[in-house]
Order: C-alpha cells, then structure tokens, then sequence
C-alpha cells in the first residue's frame, strides 16, 4: 500500500501557541513551516505600531501592536516594554494555551551531527512532558530519556523525578554573549554540539535566553515576566536574565525542574555590540548585587501560588534593592502589575475577544 501522506497531529498541537517578538519581518518562518505550520502563533510586534509586519500564508496567528496592548491593558501596559524584545511576555499573557515556545525571528532550523534538521519544538516539548531531577544529579544526564537511565546510586525514592516548568534551549552559530564579550570576540562561533539536556540543580540560579525557550504556562506563567527594559529604561538586554532569576527562585519554592540543553536553533545575526553595551552595562553592574539577592531569595510557605510568590519576590525586591537603584522600585510595582494584568486577562470574565488568523480584536 503506498505510504500514507497523512500527516501525524504534531504533540500539543492545540495546547501550544508560539510566541515571537519582531520588529523586523517575520521571513525566517518559511524555514520552520514543517514545524510550525500547525502551531497557533502570537506575534508581538514591537516598535512603530504602524509598520505593517508580513506573516506568511498559511500560519494561524494573532498578532499584537503597541496600540493593541495598550487598548488591552489600559494603564497597565506601562509594565510591557517598548523597544526590546521583554515584549515578548504580553504574548505569554494573553495566550490560552497550556504551553509557550518563544522563539527570536532571527533563529533558523540547525542541522545536528548527522545533518538532520532539528525540530527543536518537538524536542522541548519532550523536555516539558517528562520529569526534571533537581534534587540529585543524574551523571548520565537525562535519565527519562531512550537509551539512558539512572546510574547506579541514584536513590529509588527520587527516581520519580518532579515536573518541569521551563526547558531552555541553545544555540549554534552567534552565541548569546554580552557585549564585552562579543566585543573580544567578535569571530566566536558556537560549533559545538553536545547531545544533553540537563535539569539545573535545585538552589542554583542560571542566565536564562528567551531565545529559544519553551515553558509550563499553567505551572510558571505568571512568573515569566521579562521586566522593564528598552525606551525610557536605564538597562535593556537583561529581560530574559530577569524572568529566569525569579522563575528559578519560584520553581525551587515550589519542586518543579528547570532543563537547559536539547534543543539547538541556528542562530543568524549577530546585534551590534557597541549598542548591546549601552542597553546591558547597568545591568552587568547590578548583577553582582542581584544575583545574591536571588541566591538569599527565600519564600514562606504561605507563598503556594506563583502569583502569591511572584508579588512577594517583588516586596523583597521593593525592599532590598531599591537601595541599589531607584529603578527597581519601579520595577517592583512593574511586577505586581504584571500579576495583577495577568490574573485581569486569565481569568475566565477578562479574556480578550480574538479574530482568528489576524490582530486581535
Ligand atoms: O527593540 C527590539 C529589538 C529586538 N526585538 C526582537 O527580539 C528578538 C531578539 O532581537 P535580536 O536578535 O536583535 O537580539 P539578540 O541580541 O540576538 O537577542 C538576545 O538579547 C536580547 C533578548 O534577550 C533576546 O531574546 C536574546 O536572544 C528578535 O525577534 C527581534 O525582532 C524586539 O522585539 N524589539
Ligand atoms: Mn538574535
């Protein structure tokens, strides 16, 4: 019998939107259209709401402008960015879906050893359906996965593992450096592939890239909020940085797992670090007081939803590093409106009426 042309239901085909920021053009999504195409898709237009932004026949998206969140947030919308790519989580917010893939419009389809392209969603979603172990590491890496296990001295009591909340991707080609460091390194290219994914031990904080990232929207969700950067900010370029320290301090108060690893994107352009040192060069300062911040983090076990721990992360923060600069004071009142524009749109009365295929309404 000839082979059937029947397309297998990609995993989560309807409990998954991807999110893409843009404020170019949206051309990279011909190469992911066998991965994509039957995804919905959330485009956050960023920049000048009057630029018309291309999407490619066929896709099934919503598509949001300044004017858009701003119609729908109301005042509210002071806490999503303008001019940075931290737009990106009003997607997050206004979403439905069980699961988020956020991906940059600059991020193309790797090859892996083989030559085999990658279908990197396939791969988080992998991550996301089986357990993270952050509370013992496994040497062999990803025990869930076919053709490993637990090593010996693995303690049966833990082998179960614990959801997990957010599988972070990498990168080929440009890799995601800061400015100083691209600045000495302008050449560098990440070549090297390394067939792993890893849960992020419990109590330690890693430098999350909203590159290519994929998340458990109903566990962490109200947690993803990459901050206050870009126009009329003093620091850009740390929005995912940001997201990532309060996540992880939230997914350990609450046992879930955090993987970094599997699965690659290519990643093209490489932006310009003269400009990429303006937006982050407060943010490399401060981080040598935040991240102890974050490391001293500790939530009380009244914290049981990630909103109570998300509004009481942002009093820490009021609290300990207003000192630091009078931004963080503004971008803990940032972080309860945040919270308080999520739960508006999440719950069942406030969602936002949609269009299909085109800007919301
Ligand atoms: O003002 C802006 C600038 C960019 N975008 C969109 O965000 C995506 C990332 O932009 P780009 O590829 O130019 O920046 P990178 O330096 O490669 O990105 C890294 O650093 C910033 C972010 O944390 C990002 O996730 C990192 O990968 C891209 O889709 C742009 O169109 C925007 O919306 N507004
Ligand atoms: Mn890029």
């Amino acid at each position: 019998m000839a082979g059937s042309s029947i397309k297998p239901t990609p995993l989560l085909k309807d409990e998954l939107d991807i999110v893409i920021p843009t404020i170019r053009n949206l051309d990279f999504l011909e190469m992911w259209r066998p991965f994509f195409e039957q995804y919905h898709l959330i485009i956050v237009q960023d920049g000048d709401p009057s630029k018309n932004i291309k999407v490619p026949d066929g896709f099934d998206y919503e598509l949001y402008n300044r004017n858009d969140i701003n119609r729908i947030l109301g005042p509210k919308a002071s806490c999503i960015s303008f001019k940075d790519s931290a737009c990106r989580c009003f997607g997050y917010m206004v979403s439905k879906k069980k699961y988020i893939y956020t991906i940059d419009d600059d991020c193309f389809v790797a090859k892996d050893p083989s030559g085999k392209e990658i279908n990197a969603l396939e791969q988080h979603i992998k991550n996301l359906l089986s357990p993270s172990t952050p509370l013992f590491f496994n040497t062999l890496y990803d025990p869930y996965r076919e053709g490993a296990d637990f090593v010996r001295g693995y303690p049966f009591s833990l082998r179960e593992g614990v959801p997990t909340a957010v599988s972070h991707g990498l990168w080929l080609n440009i890799p995601d450096y800061d400015a100083p460091t691209q600045l000495v390194k302008p050449l560098e290219r990440n070549t090297r592939y390394v067939d792993a994914v890893l849960t992020v031990p419990k109590g330690t904080l890693f430098p999350m890239c909203g590159m290519n990232l994929a998340f458990n929207r109903e566990l962490i969700g109200p947690a993803m909020y990459f901050g206050l950067m870009g126009d009329g900010q003093p620091v850009g370029r740390y929005d995912d940085m940001w997201a990532g320290w309060c996540m992880k301090v939230i997914c350990d108060h609450m046992g879930w797992g955090v993987k970094t690893g599997l699965p690659y994107i290519w990643h093209s352009k490489a932006s310009n670090p003269f400009v990429n040192l303006k937006k982050e060069y407060n943010g490399i300062f401060w981080q040598e007081e935040l991240i102890p911040f974050f490391q001293s983090a500790v939530l009380p076990k009244e914290c049981t939803t990630v909103q109570k721990c998300y509004i009481e992360l942002a009093k820490q923060v009021k609290e300990k590093l207003g000192k630091l600069d009078p931004y963080f004071i503004k971008l803990a009142d940032a972080m309860v409106t945040w919270i308080e524009a999520w739960d508006e749109l999440n719950s069942s009365e406030g969602k936002p009426a949609k269009l299909p295929n085109g800007t919301a309404k």
